[in-house]
């Protein structure tokens, strides 16, 4: 097998990064939801920093959900593009892609409480 030299292989990796990147972009623009899960997410961030919580924990729900917000709206694209009618199948597509990512928000949403409550109730208390 002929591998590249490692300048090559560093202007894919760059390029393959760039095109991420736009997806990434793509979805702040066009997706509501992934908006509001960034800014949450930057919210909890800030929260953990500013109360000595563990941040792993955070940093990982939060990469988990925009994660799976980024496949759901990639999911989307395709089904509008496979299917543009009503279809049983693309309504099951859909579905399970935004129950993935609603099972990942509820699960964030209690590793947030179960990180952030305690520091925050001393700080409030
Ligand atoms: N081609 C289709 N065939 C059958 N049902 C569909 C189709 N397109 C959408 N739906 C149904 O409508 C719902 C909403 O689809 P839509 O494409 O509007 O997603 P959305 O509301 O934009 O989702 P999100 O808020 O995650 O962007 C789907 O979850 C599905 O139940």
């Amino acid at each position: 097998m002929r591998s590249d030299g490692p300048a090559l292989s560093l202007r894919r990796w760059v390029r393959s990064a760039g095109f991420a990147w736009s997806g990434i972009a793509h979805a702040y623009r066009t997706q509501a939801n992934f908006r509001i899960e960034v800014w949450l997410g930057v919210l909890a961030v800030t929260l953990a920093l500013l109360l000595h919580a563990p941040l792993a924990p955070i940093l990982l729900s939060c990469a988990l959900v925009l994660s799976l917000e980024l496949v759901n709206t990639a999911l989307e694209a395709v089904v509008d593009l496979a299917s543009p009618g009503f279809h049983p199948l693309a309504k099951a597509a859909k579905d399970g892609a935004a129950g993935a990512v609603l099972v990942a928000s509820l699960g964030a949403l209690l590793v947030g409480l179960a990180v952030l409550g305690p520091p925050l109730l001393r700080f409030l208390g």
